[in-house]
């Protein structure tokens, strides 16, 4: 048996996301593809924070090939892809670190999220590149709830205020600050405690019929 990935309506912030890529797509267990990701986290962080010998990594080498010939045979055209509609933290896709939602409405999000060893940049900071990745993916999905039309970053301002750590939960609250015509303003904050690690501040362009 299968069930519908989507089906949530976006005008519920951050269950969802039904209409912004494509609707429709089927998965044979939503739990079993969430272990899967899950799965391919850690395998994420195990790579990245590991340096074994020579036979072991000859090893995994083949296991892991042997994993990707399993799923070669199960690719799919974008419209019926499953990862990035799951509605689970993440959207079941592995490029994000997870946001977990604590608190939402139609114009504002505050969740927690972690940067795992994955998304380590250097001298145990996260990357400069992996928090922009999480601020476009919640305020991306802000800026479209509502039943709004679909909108696009166009501009994405990141100011780096402290080290990112690694492994600790941290908080990010994010708002639809304003909005004209078809374009969208909205803001961030990553914090640890009090502090604040990362803002940042965005456009999204509502798109006009017919543009991709
Ligand atoms: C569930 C999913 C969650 C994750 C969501 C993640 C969201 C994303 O990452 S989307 C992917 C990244 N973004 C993209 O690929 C977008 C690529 N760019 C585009 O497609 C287009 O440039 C697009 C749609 C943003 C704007 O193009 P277009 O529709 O032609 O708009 P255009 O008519 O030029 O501009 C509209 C207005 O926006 C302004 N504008 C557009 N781009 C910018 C910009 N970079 N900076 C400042 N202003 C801008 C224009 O000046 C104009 O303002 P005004 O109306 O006052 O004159």
């Amino acid at each position: 048996m299968t069930s519908a990935v989507s089906g949530n309506s976006d005008s519920v912030p951050f269950a969802g996301d039904s209409r912004w890529w494509a609707a429709g797509a089927q998965v044979a267990s939503v739990a079993r593809f969430e272990q899967v990701i899950d799965a391919l986290r850690i395998v994420q962080d195990r790579v990245a924070g590991a340096n074994p010998p020579e036979s072991e990594l000859v090893e995994v080498a083949e296991k892991l090939d042997e994993v990707s010939r399993a799923l070669a045979v199960f690719q799919v055209p974008e419209t019926k892809q499953v990862v990035g509609h799951l509605d689970v933290p993440g959207r079941g896709q592995s490029l994000v670190p997870a946001f977990h939602v604590d608190r939402a409405d139609g114009n504002s999000v505050r969740g927690r999220v972690s940067f795992s060893r994955f998304y380590l940049g250097g001298g145990g900071a996260a990357h400069g590149g992996a928090i922009p990745l999480v601020f476009d993916e919640v305020l991306g999905r802000l800026a479209n709830v509502g039943g709004r039309i679909r909108s696009r970053t166009a501009y994405l301002h990141v100011n780096y205020r402290a080290i990112t750590p690694l492994d600790e939960e941290l908080t990010l609250e994010a708002r639809f600050d304003s909005e004209e015509g078809r374009k969208r303003f909205l803001s961030a904050e990553l914090r640890k405690g009090d502090v604040v690690l990362a803002d940042a501040e965005g456009l999204f362009v509502a798109l006009r019929e017919g543009q991709p």
